[in-house]
């Protein structure tokens, strides 16, 4: 694990280009904004260029796909590749919505991506794997977490986070799980909209994408069991106004009293 790269964040600022979903685009922006990154979000395929080249990484995200939103994914994955910037993919419903799945899996075969983060339902759709997904959420199944998110990470050559109460984090090979967290996040639409655009800006700033990956999950997890150490009630709209808070100021030492990983 490699906290340091938190500080390396925070000191380069890296501009993270999100193809973002309507329903939580702000919550991304502030909550990237806050950690130390710099978000920009777009919707035209005639910038796309432009948003590649000044991006130290993109993130794009199915939540609210459209067929022109598509084109511009597809657009924007290729100038990634193109342009050596990495690429996540968060192919949000795709467990519960064939269409999206059918799209998710067709811009894989479009452009590499560094990342694909998603939670249960989402990673063992892309794996073709037994789970029961129920809309945006990871639903139930009685599959081994661990082996989804393998079977993800070698089918597609990338790394696969499969988050949840404990984050699992493969290259295909190597794992990593991250225990820390709170259900809170499950009462925050967006939690892991957010987790996966601070994951893009993670891979922003350095080339090891296994570590960085584990990296933003501890982040982020340690971030929100931290805030809600702290609240007295299960109180989801405070826990979204806090967690914002505690990206802009969590500190090293802080993640590192808390960190529970294997
Ligand atoms: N029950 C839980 N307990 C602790 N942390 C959780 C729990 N559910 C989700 N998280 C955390 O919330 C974030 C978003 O993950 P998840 O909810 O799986 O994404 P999504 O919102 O795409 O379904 C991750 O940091 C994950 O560790
Ligand atoms: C509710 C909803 N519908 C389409 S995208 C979206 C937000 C999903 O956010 P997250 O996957 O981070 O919970
Ligand atoms: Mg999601």
């Amino acid at each position: 694990m490699e906290l340091r790269l938190l500080t390396a964040l925070r000191a380069q600022n890296p501009i993270v280009f999100n193809i973002a979903n309507f329903v939580t685009v702000q919550d991304v922006a502030n909550g990237l904004n806050a950690l130390g990154a710099s978000p920009i979000m777009s919707a035209e395929v005639q910038e796309a260029e432009t948003m590649v080249q000044i991006a130290g990484a993109v993130c794009i995200n199915l939540g609210t796909l459209t067929e022109l939103q598509i084109e511009q994914m597809r657009v924007v994955g290729r100038l990634a590749n193109q342009y050596h910037k990495p690429v996540v993919l968060d192919p949000v419903a795709v467990g519960a919505v064939p269409y999206r799945k059918r799209i998710a899996q067709e811009l894989l075969t479009t452009f590499d991506v560094a990342v694909i983060r998603g939670n249960a339902g989402e990673i063992a759709a892309l794996a073709d794997m037994d789970w029961q997904a129920k809309g945006i959420d990871a639903g139930t199944g009685t599959g081994d977490l661990i082996s989804i998110a393998k079977a993800c990470a070698n089918r597609y050559h990338c790394c696969v986070i499969l988050s949840g109460p404990t984050d699992v984090i493969t290259d295909g090979t190597r794992v990593v799980q991250v225990h820390n967290g709170t259900p809170l996040f499950q009462l925050h639409v967006g939690s892991g909209d957010l987790l996966s655009s601070i994951v893009a800006a993670f891979t922003a700033i350095s080339s090891d994408t296994f570590e960085v990956a584990q990296t933003a999950c501890l982040v982020l997890a340690a971030s929100g069991e931290l805030v809600a150490s702290q609240l007295t009630a299960d109180r989801p709209a405070t826990f979204t106004v806090e967690l914002v808070d505690k990206l802009s100021l969590v500190t090293v030492p802080e993640i590192e009293a808390v960190e529970s990983l294997n």
